[in-house]
């Protein structure tokens, strides 16, 4: 068994790039940038008011003067005026800022009669002007490379006047369930049989990742019928298996696939779930075997698949790496396998994060999978830990759009 670290390394290591493609913005939130977007206009485009109100000479608008209101400009007009000493031009908020003009004196502090403004309160030199290309300057980059794009970058993207995205390609990825037990949600459910839940997951998994998932037909318990559900895979550019990947009878995903010209690279790792994880490539394609607890799907989906979608896509921004938190509970001294332990997460009156793992861990349960703020994470032979200890743990439900 090699441990989890050296399996992602391996994993992870030998992984090709993907292509690029051209995505139009509505399409765009969740891809990764492949080159980084530039700005095609600067942002303010122009000198523009931040208010609503007139363009004047700061040096003019002392308590009681009165100055002439020359004209108007509003949003979406450029004033073709200039501001003189003893006047102004109206304005509002956007409007572009008339030559001569050095701040914006809000409506509010003026008393208007006819044609001619009051002040009422001084203004000071550049107030409430937006600067040309304070936001972002036109051909410099607004979004890097590698980036995966939120609500925000998509706006961004937007107001610099780029409709297309150079994106990396999704990758491909089939899912293949195996087992005589499994049945998809929805169908009969004869005697013995499972609801193959897990291929739904990490279908919901990969695509929230940003992969382009495909759930295969389920693959029964034969080597005939696993070798023939993966003929036909050159066009994805990564097979995942659920099941079978362990040492019964019956496991014979790895004997099946071996048949099929699988290289083998590694078969078990010292973790918990997901001992029997195995990786390989049948052809060009990389092979992740994974176990068909479904606990086990999911926690190495989180460990090994998700970095190989990264180093695939060229994603560079930061993953929500492990995080600190103070146990709840004491936990008894660790095996030799890297665990991750399913818990909830509260904060305590000094708002510190404590954790409190399921009293049942078994890698069957999707209820307290589904239920579970974080994983912590145990070393190999880490020594017993008490309650207050601090631990660590990857968090879940952390959105950034
Ligand atoms: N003698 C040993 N037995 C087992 C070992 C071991 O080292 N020695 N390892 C255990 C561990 S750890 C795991 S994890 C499992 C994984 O076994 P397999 O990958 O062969 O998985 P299956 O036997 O096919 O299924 C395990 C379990 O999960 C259910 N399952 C399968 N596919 C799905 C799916 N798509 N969705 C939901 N649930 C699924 C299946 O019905 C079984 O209950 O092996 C242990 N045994
Ligand atoms: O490693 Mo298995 O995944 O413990 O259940």
């Amino acid at each position: 068994m090699i441990d989890p670290s050296e399996a992602r390394t391996r994993i992870v290591s030998g992984l090709p790039l993907m292509g690029t493609e051209t995505v139009s913005l509505t399409e765009a939130a969740g891809r990764i940038t492949a080159t980084a977007v530039l700005a095609r206009l600067s942002n303010p485009p122009a000198d523009v008011s931040a208010m609503d109100g007139y363009a004047v000479r700061a040096a003019d608008t002392t308590e009681g003067a009165e100055l002439r209101v020359t004209g108007e400009a509003p949003a979406g007009h450029p004033p073709d005026q200039t501001v003189t000493p003893g006047t102004c031009v109206r304005l509002f908020t956007g409007s572009v800022m008339p030559a001569g003009a050095d701040a914006v004196l809000i409506q509010e502090n003026t008393l208007r009669n006819g044609d001619c403004i009051t002040v009422t309160q001084p203004v000071s030199p550049g107030r409430f002007i937006r600067p040309y290309g304070q936001d972002f300057t036109a051909g410099l980059p607004v979004i890097p490379a590698g980036k995966r794009l939120s609500a925000r970058d998509i706006g961004l993207a937007a107001a610099a006047n780029c409709p297309w995205i150079t994106a990396r390609r999704r990758p491909r990825v089939a899912i293949l369930s195996t087992g005589d037990e499994i049945v998809m949600p929805g169908d009969n459910v004869p005697p013995g049989s499972i609801i193959g839940s897990a291929a739904f997951m990490l279908s919901a998994l990969l695509k929230e990742a940003g992969a382009d998932p495909v759930i295969l037909p389920v693959a029964r318990d034969s080597t005939g019928d696993i070798r023939q559900a993966t003929s036909g895979l050159a066009t994805v550019d990564m097979l995942l298996t659920i099941g079978g990947a362990s040492v019964g009878d019956y496991d014979l995903v790895k004997a099946a696939l071996g048949e099929a010209g699988l290289v083998t690279d590694f078969w078990k790792i010292a973790m918990r779930p997901g001992k029997p994880l195995m990786f390989g490539h049948l052809d060009a394609t990389p092979v992740i075997g994974l176990p068909g607890n479904p606990v086990a799907v999911f926690v190495c989906a989180i460990v090994f698949v998700l970095p190989a979608l990264r180093k695939m896509t060229g994603e560079t921004t930061p993953d929500n790496g492990p995080e600190k938190a103070r146990l709840t509970c004491d936990l008894p001294a660790n095996d030799l396998r890297f665990d991750h332990l399913r818990a909830t997460l509260k904060r305590d009156e000094a708002g510190t994060l404590i954790a409190t793992p399921f009293s049942k861990q078994d890698s069957g349960m999707m209820n307290p999978l589904a239920a579970c703020d974080a994983l912590i994470l145990r070393a190999a032979h880490a020594p017993a830990a008490r309650t207050g200890d601090v631990c660590d743990i990857i968090r879940f439900g952390r959105r950034d759009d």
